[in-house]
């Protein structure tokens, strides 16, 4: 057995947004490689009208945990769900909830965030820095705790370029900014809010800088680990290849290639296309909450988990291979052939969304109203620019992210992690 699988046997885990992409891939991989850990606490709450027990039940029966089930036949006894919005004061968590947590919890993944782009500043903060301090007020109290593992991401800083493995300040106070969200009102808050992000591109990314300055400052003498990965894609090997459940990121926009619906997007060709796939992003989570746990560093250590300096790729490779991949397996019931162009030019891209996105949408809408159907391609296509647009400033810029303490790390694994973290079979 692996030395890292090994440290996670016996523990109690808690898992933040163990219900998203990422928290649900870690726990997979827990259960997998670690069947005797001890529990993992789950803060869940209730969602589109599924109760706590509904959504696990649907997370454990979900051809990502085929594998678990093998291995781990008693892992619904080992999930514990725990009610809980990270939005509310003490996360709306029970007395008798919040002592369990508090008194046996060995290691947190904070892996809960909202990740919208265009979310309000206040439910923002609420979620990426107020959540992200309540935590460690809890953790605080936990007398058990091993480690803290914090997910961030690489872009938290994407007013730089070149960005090291450290927390950069944020210009106006984390403390001061969730204080004056307590008086100020949503519509003021919302007219200061792009004073307050100045050359950040978007609330997201702002505010998961400011979720970062609280944990540095929140600290106090726990043992906490920050890593920030780039642009999060299917899995790579585990458990399979090519898992993914949602249409974040660069997802929406490769289904909407597929499909025929985008056939030209407003990016730079040899900008580099950082993207990282999800089970990579899960073994160094849990390499890295071995290591702070055993190791405990003298200081509190940032890990970038991107591919762009190991193994670059740019948006002219990925484009290319994007469309090579559904000449071989074409999309089911595609509007159009995929076919599909970059460029950085904002005429060109502007024509091209004239001629080849919104014409063909109000044509075919036409064709489906004289057939007697309900139109709906413009409102597809609206919403697959408007993803467009929001997304076109990380693909028309390149950033540097050093990786020494990443680096670091991989030396630090046994051979047997390496293989199993690096290039697992
Ligand atoms: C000669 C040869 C030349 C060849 C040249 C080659 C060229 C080839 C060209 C090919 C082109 C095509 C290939 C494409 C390949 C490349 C693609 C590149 C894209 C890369 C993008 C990179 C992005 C990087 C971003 C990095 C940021 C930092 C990384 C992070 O930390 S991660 C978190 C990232 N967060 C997100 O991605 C969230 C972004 N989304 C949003 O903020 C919002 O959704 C929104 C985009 C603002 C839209 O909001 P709306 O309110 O308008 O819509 P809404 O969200 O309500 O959703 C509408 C409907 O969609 C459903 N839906 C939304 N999200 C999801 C989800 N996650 N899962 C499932 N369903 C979802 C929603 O339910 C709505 O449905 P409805 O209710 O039925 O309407
Ligand atoms: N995906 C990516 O490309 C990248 C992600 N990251 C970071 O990784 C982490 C995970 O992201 P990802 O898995 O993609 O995001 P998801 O949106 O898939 O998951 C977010 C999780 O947070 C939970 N959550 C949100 N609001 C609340 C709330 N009020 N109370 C309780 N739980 C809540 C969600 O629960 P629910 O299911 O109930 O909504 C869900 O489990 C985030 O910190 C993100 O910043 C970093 C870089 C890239």
């Amino acid at each position: 057995m692996s030395m890292i699988a090994a440290f996670y046997g016996g523990k109690s885990i808690l898992i933040t947004g163990a219900t998203g992409f990422l928290g649900k891939v870690l726990m997979e991989k827990l259960f997998r490689t670690s069947p005797d850990l001890k529990v993992i606490y789950i803060l869940v709450r209730p969602k589109a009208g599924q109760t706590l027990q509904q959504r696990v039940f649907q997370i454990l029966n979900s051809k990502l945990f085929e594998k678990v089930k093998e291995v781990c036949p008693n892992v619904h006894e080992k999930i514990r769900a725990i009610y809980a919005d990270l939005s509310q004061n003490d996360f709306a968590i029970s007395k008798e909830d919040m002592q369990e947590l508090l008194s046996c919890t060995n290691i947190i993944f904070h892996c809960a965030a909202t990740v919208r782009f265009d979310d309000t500043l206040r439910h923002a903060v609420q979620l990426n820095v107020t959540a992200t301090r309540q935590l460690l007020l809890m953790a605080s109290q936990m007398p058990k705790l091993e480690a803290f593992i914090h997910i961030s991401t690489a872009y938290s800083n994407c007013n730089l370029k070149h960005i090291d493995e450290v927390i950069y300040p944020c210009p106006v106070e984390p403390k001061k900014i969730i204080d004056s969200l307590e008086w100020l009102d949503d519509a003021i808050i919302e007219e200061i809010a792009p004073k307050l992000i100045r050359d950040w591109p978007n609330i997201y990314t702002y505010t998961k800088a400011l979720g970062e300055m609280v944990v540095q400052q929140e600290s106090r003498n726990l043992n906490i680990a920050i890593i920030r990965p780039s642009i999060v894609g299917a899995t790579w090997q585990e458990p399979f290849p090519g898992w993914v459940d949602n249409i974040n990121g660069p997802n929406g926009l490769i289904i909407a290639a597929g499909k025929g619906f985008l056939r030209a997007l407003k990016a730079t060709p040899k900008a580099v296309a950082d993207l990282i796939p999800v089970d990579t992003v899960v073994n160094l989570m849990l390499a890295v909450g071995w290591y702070t746990a055993v190791h405990r560093p003298k200081s509190m250590l940032v890990y970038h988990c991107t591919s762009g300096n190991l193994n670059p790729c740019n948006w002219h490779k990925m484009g290319v291979q994007v469309l090579a991949t559904f000449e071989k397996i074409p999309l089911e019931r595609a509007f159009r052939r995929p076919y599909a162009n970059f460029t950085s030019n904002n005429f060109t891209s502007q024509y091209w969304n004239a001629v080849s996105h919104r014409a063909p949408a109000i044509i075919y809408d036409c064709y489906l109203r004289l057939t007697g159907r309900k139109p709906r391609m413009t409102k597809v296509m609206n919403q697959i620019l408007r993803t467009a647009s929001m997304l076109e400033y990380f693909i028309n810029r390149s950033w540097e992210w050093s990786t020494y303490n990443t680096e670091m790390l991989m030396s630090e694994l046994s051979p047997e992690d390496q293989r199993v973290s690096i290039a697992p079979t």
